[in-house]
């Protein structure tokens, strides 16, 4: 679903990604760790059509980024690290918005909506402007947004971040069901424990660069993934 080969992006003098190749297939939950500044969210940039890159090709379910950018974003769904939403819009006109862009009927959008704000307890807010919305609310109404289009393939980066202890597990119990219908969900991750239950495959990136990927017990054996990722980074 997602097929990264031998991307490399630079920044200036800066090799930001270097080399890296990753296969997230469907149905598959892909965790991607590593330090601060390791190429983790220029890599899922460079997947979703919004950075451009300097070597290599990343094809999503058999198309390139690069020559057909808008066939693959049909078929994905980003969920950035920080939620910048339009704050002069309200919830639910926003979510009428990207279901516009889709082109998701109005019974399917309705449907959707209404399934996932009640399951994310959004729908109480929906009528109030996103500029009053609290960072773990904007957060819900991107990955709401995101799931609009029901998406072959969604990629987060940091998507735990700022939801609460009640909205992480049902993010957590959504990706184990979109993946059980065949989803892909690639996403990056500081939590270590989180990634170390929730996923099916993990790759670490150091410096740019992969240094380990394969199913969760390829990768850790019988430590925890934390003193893995520690050791790896030591080296
Ligand atoms: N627009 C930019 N211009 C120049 N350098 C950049 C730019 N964006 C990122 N970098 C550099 O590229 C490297 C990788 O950054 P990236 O944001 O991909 O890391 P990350 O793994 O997502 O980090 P974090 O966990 O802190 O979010 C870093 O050294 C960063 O300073």
């Amino acid at each position: 679903m997602l097929k990264i080969e031998r991307l490399t992006k630079i920044y200036g003098e800066k090799r930001a990604v270097d080399d890296l190749s990753l296969h997230i297939r469907p149905g598959e939950i892909y965790g991607f760790i590593g330090h601060n500044g390791a190429g983790k969210t220029t890599t899922i940039k460079a997947c979703c059509g919004i950075l451009n890159f300097e070597e290599g090709n990343i094809q999503i379910d058999g198309i390139s980024v690069k020559e057909n950018p808008l066939e693959c974003k049909k078929k994905l769904a980003y969920i950035p690290d920080n939620p910048d939403l339009y704050d002069f819009m309200t919830g639910i006109r926003y979510l009428n918005f990207i279901a516009d862009i889709f082109g998701v009927n109005a019974n399917d959008r309705q449907e959707r909506i209404h399934k996932y704000a009640d399951m994310f307890e959004l729908t109480q807010d929906l009528a109030q402007p996103i500029s009053a919305y609290s960072h773990g609310m904007k957060q819900k109404l991107a990955i709401i947004s995101a799931l609009i289009h029901e998406p072959k393939l969604i990629i987060m980066d940091e998507p735990f971040v700022g939801l609460d202890p009640k909205a992480s597990h049902l993010l957590k119990e959504t990706m184990h069901e979109l993946c059980a219908t065949g989803t892909a969900i690639f996403f990056s991750t500081h939590v270590l424990e989180v990634a170390e239950k929730l996923c099916d495959k993990v790759a670490i990136i150091k410096e740019g660069r992969l240094i380990c990927s394969g199913t969760m017990e390829e990768v850790k054996g019988d430590a925890s993934l934390e003193e893995v990722f520690l050791e790896m980074e030591e080296k």
